[in-house]
């Protein structure tokens, strides 16, 4: 599934937050989008999962403007995993997986056992296995994030929408959450704070910054010292690192 932004822009209250945004992921690729904070990351992947409709301009899933989708071919297309996730009803693990399998079935369609299988290896492939039972509130916020990757693995959603997908995750789930949704494929786009982690898993990379895309490109010919300064006000040293053979940044603060 292939994603393009066109010419999106976004105001509210007479505030222009996006202006003339255009990016495009191909089908399969895992794309980042980087910025400081209040750059508009999360509003322009809101409006790419159709919660906010741009002032102007087009946003396309396969060459078909999404709002120009059902509400169940968006859900089918599109699974969504964000920072935070308020829970109103305290629903069992298992229940929040089972969710993703609700866009693919009809009003009167009976889960089947496929359905269930899809289910439960969605969990074991996140390590949760054990915890079908447990009340999804009463997770750790890194408990909580696995089971809406698990929700979006039976979803078998053919684009990702990650807002800050390991911001709650200590490093080796951080590590193996990316590794997860990268070996899953499918077309992503990510919403990162770690340049690091970007570096590793994206195949491309959006700079945003103050509402615009200031640069894009492959992490190693982009993310180098005088763009890192430009965007993010810090100094950094940028390596290649000969075990990972991925970029290594270290940051420090510039005397002004
Ligand atoms: N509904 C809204 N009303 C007013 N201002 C808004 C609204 N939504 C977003 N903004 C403003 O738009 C700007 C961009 O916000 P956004 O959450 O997209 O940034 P971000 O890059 O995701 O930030 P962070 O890294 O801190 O998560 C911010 O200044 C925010 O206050």
């Amino acid at each position: 599934m292939k994603l393009e932004v066109k010419q999106i822009s976004w105001s509210i209250e007479g505030k222009q937050i996006l202006r003339d945004i255009n990016l495009e992921v191909a089908s399969g690729e895992f794309v980042g989008l980087i910025g400081p904070n209040g750059s508009g990351k999360s509003t322009l992947l809101r409006c790419i999962y159709r919660v906010l409709k741009p002032d102007t301009g087009v946003i396309t899933l396969n060459g078909k403007n999404i709002w120009h989708l059902s509400a169940r071919e968006m859900a089918q297309a599109t699974a969504v995993v964000l920072q935070e996730t308020p829970t109103e009803f305290d629903f069992t693990v298992e229940e929040m997986v089972w969710m993703g399998r609700t866009p693919h079935l009809g009003i009167f369609d009976r889960q089947t056992e496929q359905d269930h299988s899809i289910v439960l290896s969605a969990l074991e492939q996140v390590g949760l296995s054990t915890f079908a039972e447990r009340s999804f509130a009463s997770l750790s916020g890194g408990e909580k994030q696995r089971v809406l990757i698990a929700r979006a693995i039976a979803q078998q959603a053919r684009f990702l929408v990650l807002d800050e997908p390991t911001n709650h995750l200590d490093i080796r789930y951080q590590l193996e959450l990316l590794e997860l949704v990268k070996g899953l494929g499918v077309t992503t786009i990510a919403a990162l704070h770690d340049l690091n982690l970007a570096a590793t898993y994206c195949d491309s990379i959006y700079v945003l910054k103050e509402g615009t895309i200031v640069a894009a490109g492959n992490p190693q010919a982009l993310l180098q010292p005088k763009l890192i300064r430009e965007v993010f006000g810090v100094g950094s040293v940028v390596a290649l690192d000969s075990r990972t053979d991925k970029l290594r940044i270290t940051f420090f603060l510039e005397d002004t």
